[in-house]
């Protein structure tokens, strides 16, 4: 049976819509940027490398996937924030602007490892004191990269979306079903 590298609730929704049947595992990995490395670098390589994580840990034997999503802002990697100010940082950035999500996808299994990566351009209204404020309080931003999550609260802020809504979310499903079906598991 497929597994699914990720700890992300939302991950595995996607994941079901695509009809085939997975277990969902968690991976530890260490996450932090590597001096110098481009935004898209870091995003496939730590898709690989949950896909590859899972794969050793549940013994070589079931096709794993893993994906990555990070927030990319004037060349900035923006990932969960680490509490309010940060937030309220990130939220600054992205306010009036066109920022890029930028999500991998990653498939290991006994024929190698392949992936896919996405590129979506999101943009946001200005955003007001008051609807940071609001936004902080609902609980929301907190486990997502760029401090945002389209598919909840903050998607009210959001103005034009140009390229993928599911890799925005977390994971792209044309390119995961695309995977898939080259290794005949779709
Ligand atoms: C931009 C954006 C991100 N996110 C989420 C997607 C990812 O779950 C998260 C980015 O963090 P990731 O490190 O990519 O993933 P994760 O830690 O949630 O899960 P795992 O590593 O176990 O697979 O932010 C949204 O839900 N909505 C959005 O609009």
């Amino acid at each position: 049976m497929l597994i699914l590298a990720s700890a992300s609730p939302r991950r595995a929704e996607l994941l079901k819509q695509l009809q085939v049947p997975f277990r969902q595992v968690s991976v530890d990995l260490d996450e932090s940027v590597k001096s110098g490395e481009e935004p898209r670098d870091y995003v496939v390589r730590l898709a690989r490398a949950k896909a590859e994580a899972g794969w050793r840990q549940e013994g070589h034997v079931d096709p794993v996937l893993g994906a990555d999503t990070a927030v990319i802002c004037q060349n900035r990697i923006l990932g969960k924030p680490a509490d309010e100010n940060d937030f309220r940082r990130m939220l600054t950035l992205l306010s009036g602007a066109t920022h890029q999500v930028m999500t991998a996808v990653a498939l290991r299994n006994d024929r190698g490892l392949q992936h896919r990566l996405v590129l979506t351009d999101v943009s946001f209204k200005v955003l007001t004191r008051a609807e940071m404020d609001w936004y902080w309080q609902s609980g929301e931003p907190t486990d997502k990269a760029g401090g945002y999550g389209i598919q909840g609260l903050a998607g009210r802020f959001v103005t034009r979306i140009q390229g993928s809504y599911s890799a925005v979310v977390g994971l792209p499903l044309y390119e995961t079903a695309e995977l898939l079906r080259e290794q005949n598991l779709l």
